[in-house]
């Protein structure tokens, strides 16, 4: 008979202030063993004090964490052994050599994977003499993510992996994440782009002001989206926008350098098509195409004037 599987993680009610702020309102999510987990939303949304709070560094005032059956807040001993983490913006001494890091990393473990193959599938066996300080961000992360995995765990999390990079390195770093995934590593991974979110992600948990506001995969949350679907063409002749506007399940219609742009929910093509066909419009160059997390995000996460989300769009 089929059992279903120990969730890799299990996050039930935490809660967790410092001084009067608080960071998690209350945060409920359990990742499944293999997949990769997307933790999403805007600066201070309370997104790394959960992560911080799974990896054991952190103690909720309230609410259970179990990571493959361990309590983190007290068997840290046990935590290591099933969990690497990468966390913001962790920086190395820059003088320590790639393959100084590994060797160290490595001494914490019992039975650590083997760093010269790990650095190899990393694209760093090249670099071993070079000093972290000499590394591109790509190559700094890349080794990161190396001291990660270092001690084989069943999960790893990584935070904001991405920041920083170009969208090369970003693809570069993507690539690999999916085949830690491939080797059978839970990743747990907090982003604020959307792209990779949406790219890389099964399932992704949208987090804003300290409660988790969505969890789903990538694709039902744009299809929930009140823009799932974004339309596009060249109009033969003006367009009435405003009636537009106003068709069932449109969310926004504009126009810019002679291309016009309508966001709405599934199935407002069709209204769309008939709508311009009254105007005596012809829809040159027509595409359809799926939105984006972006419009589900901006649906689900408070509009905040100095937010400074980044976009990649
Ligand atoms: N040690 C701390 N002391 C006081 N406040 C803190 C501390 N750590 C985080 N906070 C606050 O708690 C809130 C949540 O922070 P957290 O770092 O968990 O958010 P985040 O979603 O990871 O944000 P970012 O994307 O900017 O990293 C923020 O308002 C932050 O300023």
């Amino acid at each position: 008979m089929h059992q279903e599987r120990e969730p890799a993680v299990v996050v039930d009610g935490l809660r967790k202030t410092y001084g009067t702020k608080v960071a998690v309102e209350e945060i409920s999510l359990s990742v499944a063993e293999g997949e990769i987990f997307g933790i999403l939303g805007p600066n201070g949304a309370g997104k790394t004090t959960t992560v911080e709070s799974i990896a054991g560094l952190r103690v909720g005032d309230k609410g259970r964490i179990r990571v493959h059956g361990i309590d983190p807040w007290s068997d840290r001993e046990a935590l290591t052994k099933v969990l690497g983490v990468q966390l913001q913006e962790s920086k190395l001494q820059p003088k320590i050599t790639v393959r100084e890091a590994l060797e160290l990393w490595s001494a914490f473990y019992p039975d650590p994977e083997p760093w010269p193959a790990l650095a190899e599938r990393l694209g760093l066996g090249d670099h071993l003499d070079q000093r972290f300080e000499k590394l591109s961000g790509g190559q700094q992360q890349r080794l990161s993510i190396a001291l990660a995995l270092v001690g084989k765990p069943r999960i790893v999390i990584l935070d904001e992996l991405t920041t920083g990079l170009d969208p090369r390195a970003r693809r570069e770093v993507w690539k690999m994440v999916e085949n830690i995934r491939d080797r059978g590593v839970t990743v747990l991974l907090v982003t604020h782009f959307m792209e990779e979110a949406q790219s890389l992600c099964d399932r992704v948990a949208i987090v804003d002001r300290g409660r988790v506001r969505a969890l789903d995969t990538p694709a039902a949350l744009i299809d929930r989206a009140s823009a799932a679907t974004i339309t596009t063409f060249v109009p033969s002749a003006p367009v009435d926008l405003e009636a537009l506007r106003t068709l069932p399940g449109v969310a926004s219609a504009h126009s810019e350098n002679g291309t016009v742009a309508i966001e709405g929910a599934e199935g407002t093509a069709l209204a769309l098509m008939r709508a311009l066909a009254d105007q005596d419009v012809v829809p040159g160059r027509l595409r359809v195409e799926a939105g984006t997390l972006d419009s589900a995000y901006l649906d689900l996460t408070e509009d905040t004037t100095d937010d400074t989300m980044e976009k990649t769009r």
